[in-house]
């Protein structure tokens, strides 16, 4: 089952994050820049050598990566190559991969997504979905978590300026965003694993804490994917609320916050090492933010005494 897995990952790197590999170029260095441009499809080999320099430097680290497909897709087949490419090696390295796709469509056309991205050349353990033409929208994704294992993240609350537009509306006396929760959760009831979170997750930002609150009041047994943190705001004792008392419930994205910290010391002209160097220190700095503000919380159970003494 995904969100046990997902689970037993989290408690045994004793780390609730979850890293973005978004290969936006900017936040490439030049020295994977200046190495790989020369390649036949410099792009896909660019990327792909950005990634696993990434995955080299955090995979022991991290319990999952997370790959936004938008910034693969721009580079057309040869981003999708290097987007392949990860995946399989982010598995061989025992991470859990989520495959931030946002899809959602008619029934046909979101059987062929869902084959696609959950059992097909793109196959990660779970995907986001989009839940906004409704349930059988999803059904494609929810039966192959069932036949295979697999997890969804529904948008619930995203992190975006604008999320409140749509989902912050009230309708039968209470926002989208509640309604979305209440289907979300009813949708994982008959998937639920040992620790009480079924297969279908919810995106629930950091960036709106109030509401991630009253979520996971409104969704006992849904595990929330967390994006928002660093590059878009969310603080620490932002995303406390998105926990439950054991410290699980939820696991933290940071994409640009971890990929680009290495910038604000050196610019783009870093050693490879260097810039792992920096991958690691950031990776360790928001965890260390993290459980501090969760014990602090008392939502520190699951996690080991070593954790404990170190913070
Ligand atoms: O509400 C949402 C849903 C998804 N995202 C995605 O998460 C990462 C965030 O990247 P950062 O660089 O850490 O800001 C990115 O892939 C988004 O597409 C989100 O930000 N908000």
């Amino acid at each position: 089952m995904f969100m046990d897995k997902l689970i037993e990952k989290i408690m045994e790197k004793n780390n609730p994050i979850v890293v973005g590999l978004d290969p936006q170029t900017y936040l490439i260095p030049q020295c994977i820049i200046d190495q790989y441009s020369k390649e036949e499809e410099p792009m896909g080999e660019i990327f792909w050598q950005f990634n696993k320099a990434v995955i080299d430097a955090i995979g022991q680290r991290v319990p999952a990566v997370k790959l936004q497909i938008a910034f693969y897709e721009q580079w057309g087949i040869e981003g999708l190559k290097a987007y392949q490419k990860t995946i399989r090696y982010a598995e061989e390295k025992g991470l859990m991969v989520i495959g931030d796709i946002k899809r959602g469509d008619v029934f046909s056309t979101a059987q062929a997504y869902a084959s696609a991205h959950l059992k097909g050349p793109f196959e990660c353990h779970a995907v986001t979905v989009n839940p906004f033409m409704g349930r059988d929208s999803i059904e494609p994704f929810l039966s192959l978590c069932k036949s295979k294992e697999k997890g969804i993240f529904a948008l619930v609350k995203t992190s975006n300026p604008s999320s409140g537009e749509i989902q912050n509306l009230v309708a039968d006396h209470k926002p989208i965003y509640r309604h979305l929760a209440q289907r979300v959760e009813k949708w994982g009831q008959d998937t639920l694993g040992k620790y009480g979170y079924s297969a279908v997750g919810a995106v629930v930002a950091a960036t709106y804490p109030k509401e991630a609150k009253e979520l996971r009041e409104e969704m006992p047994n849904t595990f929330f994917l967390v994006p928002g943190y660093g590059a878009q705001g969310g603080r620490a004792e932002d995303i406390i609320h998105s926990f439950d008392d054991r410290g699980l419930g939820a696991i933290v994205n940071s994409s640009r916050g971890i990929l680009g910290a290495y910038m604000q010391h050196k610019g783009k002209e870093v050693t490879l090492e260097e810039f792992q160097q920096s991958v690691i220190t950031a990776t360790e700095k928001m965890k260390k933010e993290l459980l501090q503000a969760l014990k602090e919380n008392n939502k520190y159970q699951v996690y080991t005494e070593e954790e404990h003494q170190k913070i």
